[in-house]
C-alpha cells in the first residue's frame, strides 16, 4: 500500500520502455513503417508482455517497436512529454526517467545529442505542464558493445546539465561491467551520478564490479545480492540503494515467484532498497500495482512498504534541499 503522506517516487523507470502502444500506431502511420499490426489490440503483443519471457534477453525484444518508430527528434520529445504526463497519472510526485539515446536514434540514425537534447525538452515541458518532479538518467545499452557507449555519453555529455546520473543497461550476461572502465571514468570526472544495472541476469560479482570499479552508487535490480551475505552487509553499511522492480524480475525470470523476492530480505537487513516499475508500458503495469499487488505477495508488511517509500527519496538523486522540499510538499 501506497503512504498517501510520503512522497511517491519512481527512480527506476525506462522512458524508452514507457512508450504507449497507441503512439506506436501513431508514429507508425506518421512515418509509414511497416508495423506488425494495425489496431491496438493486435499491436500489443508485440510490445508487450502477455506470458513471462525465458531471460532477460527475451524481454528487452518487446521494447524495440517501440523506439523503432521514433522517426524524428519531435517523436523522440513527445514520447518524453507522455512520459512525464503518464508518471503523473501513476501519482508519481517524483520520477527518474531513464533512456538510452542511442538505442532510440539507432533505428532512423538520428543524432545522438538531438535526441538527448529532445528528451530533456520534453521532460521539461511535461514537467512544467504536469508538475511532477522529474531527473533524466542518461544510459549507455550495453547490448550494442563499448564503442556505442561511447557515443552514447559523448551525447550525453554534450548536454551535460540536462543529465544528472549515468546508468549501464542491456544484455548484462554478454556484455560485463569490466568493458566499460573508461566510460565510467569519464562520467565520474564529469560529475554524473552513478547508478548501474547488475545481479540482474549475472551473479553477486557483478554488483561487486559495479561498485568497486564503476562507481555505482545504486544498483538497478541487485537480485543476486540475495547470495552474498557479505555483500548484503556492505550494501546496507555503505548505504548503496538498490532499486527494486518486482514485477519486472518475474516476466524476466530472473526471480522463480513474487514469494521468493529478495526485497523483504534486503529490507531487514537494512539496506535502503525501493520500489520502482521499470518498463511500465512494456510490463503492462503501473506502481501502483507494485506496491498494492506485488510487494504484499513478495510478504512486505505495510511498514516494510513505508520503509521502502522512504528509502525512494532517501537514495533519490537530489540534494538534501531538494529532498526536504519534496517530503515538505507531500506532507503539506
Ligand atoms: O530490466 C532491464 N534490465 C536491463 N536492461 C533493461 C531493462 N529494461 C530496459 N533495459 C534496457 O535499457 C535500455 C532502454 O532504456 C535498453 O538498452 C534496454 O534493453
Ligand atoms: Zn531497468
Amino acid at each position: 500500500m501506497i503512504d498517501l503522506k510520503l512522497p511517491l517516487t519512481d527512480i527506476h523507470r525506462h522512458l524508452d520502455g514507457n512508450i504507449r502502444a497507441q503512439t506506436i500506431l501513431d508514429l507508425g502511420r506518421q512515418f509509414n513503417l511497416a508495423l506488425p499490426a494495425n489496431s491496438l489490440d493486435d499491436l500489443r503483443p508485440h510490445v508487450q508482455v502477455t506470458a513471462n519471457e525465458p531471460d532477460l534477453v527475451s524481454f528487452l525484444q518487446k521494447l524495440d517497436w517501440g523506439v523503432k518508430v521514433l522517426g524524428d527528434l519531435d517523436a523522440c520529445r513527445r514520447i518524453a512529454l507522455e512520459n512525464v504526463e503518464d508518471a503523473a497519472r501513476a501519482g508519481i510526485h517524483y520520477a527518474e526517467l531513464r533512456f538510452s539515446p542511442g538505442y532510440m536514434a539507432m533505428t532512423h540514425q538520428l543524432p545522438i545529442a538531438g535526441v538527448v537534447e529532445a528528451v530533456i525538452d520534453g521532460v521539461r515541458a511535461g514537467v512544467k505542464q504536469y508538475g511532477v518532479d522529474v531527473n533524466l538518467i542518461g544510459i549507455m545499452s550495453r547490448t550494442f558493445g563499448d564503442e556505442a557507449c561511447l557515443r552514447e555519453l559523448e551525447g550525453l555529455l554534450a548536454h551535460r546539465d540536462g543529465i544528472t546520473a549515468v546508468d549501464l543497461a542491456g544484455d548484462e550476461l554478454g556484455f560485463p561491467g569490466s568493458e566499460f572502465l573508461s566510460h565510467f571514468n569519464r562520467a565520474r570526472d564529469a560529475g554524473f551520478r552513478i547508478t548501474v544495472h547488475a545481479g540482474e541476469a549475472a551473479g553477486p560479482e557483478s554488483i561487486w564490479q559495479a561498485i568497486r570499479e564503476l562507481g555505482a552508487e545504486r544498483i538497478g535490480h541487485g537480485v543476486k545480492a540475495i547470495e552474498d551475505r557479505a555483500l548484503m552487509d556492505f550494501l546496507a553499511e555503505q548505504r548503496i540503494g538498490i532499486e527494486s522492480c518486482m514485477t519486472s524480475n518475474i516476466q524476466t525470470s530472473t526471480v522463480a515467484s513474487l514469494a521468493s523476492h529478495p526485497l523483504k530480505a534486503f529490507l531487514q537487513h537494512g539496506i535502503l532498497a525501493t520500489i520502482n516499475t521499470d518498463d511500465p508500458a512494456v510490463q503492462g503495469v503501473e506502481l501502483a500495482h507494485e506496491y498494492e499487488v506485488a510487494a504484499p505477495q513478495a510478504g512486505l508488511t505495510a511498514e516494510e512498504m513505508r520503509q521502502a517509500q522512504e528509502n525512494g527519496v532517501t537514495i533519490a538523486f537530489l540534494s538534501d534541499t531538494e529532498k526536504a522540499a519534496l517530503r515538505q510538499r507531500v506532507a503539506g
